[in-house]
């Protein structure tokens, strides 16, 4: 299958200041790919780049097949910008039929929908906004027209929590749609929930690429195990990647490095009558790999 961005050594200066730097890059189709970097770090140049917004200083990209700069491939995406200015008179919900008209149609009950999923007053004009309303309106403009390449530059921003609960499932069934997004964020947290993968950019540089599945599954966590009576240590040592055992009476509490299945196992021998298993904090693993293997990737470039 192509893939729906492909990058070779994509690189671009603003005069002598690096916005980003020899990135190689493939996005699959109907992966949800999380853009991560601080501020600054090159995610929006990428992310003008795969739109012909900007033009790269050196290297290629290619975007659901062909050069960005043929026209026709934009209607196929859908796009927010991080900065985004709607302004004037117009109320939102004319806006944003004109641009479905523009896009080939896009029918009202869609856009109420989406209006409504996202709590989001289409009745007021577009000057008067608040600017979660704008985000909002936005997100709409984006989803709408069901394109099969979406691209969101910090889609969460001003969006309270329940309704960036209600943004991820929109993007969950995109993915189920076999459709693709890519989006950008300064936030682990917000990325780490619907991501399949997620790409780590600083000073210009794509310095991780890595599977969330097995991120988490690489995951340090504490679990305990309570038993209806007590247990022997030995059922619970040396299991693989099991450590800091702690027996005590009818409790046991371990660190586990990896897969649970062999602690699990073992406890199941016994009858548990509470466990508690603390979710790994993805922010954690993820900075401790960014620091150290970033670091390394970023000298090395291996
Ligand atoms: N038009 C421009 N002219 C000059 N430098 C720019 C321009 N746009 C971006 N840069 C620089 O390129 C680098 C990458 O910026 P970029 O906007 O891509 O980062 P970002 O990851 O999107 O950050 P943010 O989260 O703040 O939007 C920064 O050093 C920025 O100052």
């Amino acid at each position: 299958m192509t893939a729906v961005v492909e990058t070779e050594g994509l690189t671009k200066f603003y005069g002598r200041r690096r916005g980003l730097e020899d990135l190689n890059l493939v996005i699959r189709p109907g992966e949800v790919f999380g853009y991560l970097g601080p501020n600054g770090a090159g995610k929006t140049t990428t992310i003008r780049l795969l739109l012909d917004v900007i033009r790269p200083t050196a290297g290629r990209v290619t975007v659901l097949g062909v050069d960005p700069r043929d026209a026709r491939v934009r209607g196929r995406i859908g796009y927010l910008p991080g900065e985004l200015t709607l302004e004037g008179r117009e109320r939102a919900r004319d806006y944003l039929t004109f641009l479905g008209g523009m896009r080939g149609g896009v029918p009202r009950e869609r856009i109420t929908r989406l209006a409504e999923r996202l709590e989001a007053d289409l009745s007021v004009p577009m000057g008067k906004l608040s600017k979660g309303n704008k985000q909002k309106v936005g997100l709409i403009q984006a989803f709408m027209h069901e394109p099969e390449f979406l691209i969101l530059d910090e889609p969460t921003s001003g969006l309270d929590p329940l309704v960036q609960q209600e943004f991820l499932a929109m993007v969950r069934e995109v993915r189920a749609s076999g459709r693709t997004v890519l989006m950008s964020s300064h936030v682990l947290a917000e990325a780490e929930n619907v991501s399949d993968r997620v790409g780590i950019v600083r000073a210009g540089r794509l310095v991780a690429v890595e599977d969330v599945a097995a991120l988490r599954e690489r995951a340090v966590r504490t679990v305990e195990f309570h038993f209806d009576a007590p247990v022997p240590r030995e059922a619970f040592e040396n299991l693989p990647g099991v450590r800091d055992l702690r027996v005590e009476g009818t409790s046991v509490r371990v660190t586990i490095d990896g897969r649970p299945d062999a602690l699990v196992k073992a406890a199941a021998r016994f009858t548990v009558v509470h466990m508690v298993s603390a979710d790994p904090d993805l922010e954690e693993i993820f900075l401790t790999y960014y620091s150290e293997e970033g670091e390394r990737h970023a000298r090395t470039g291996v």
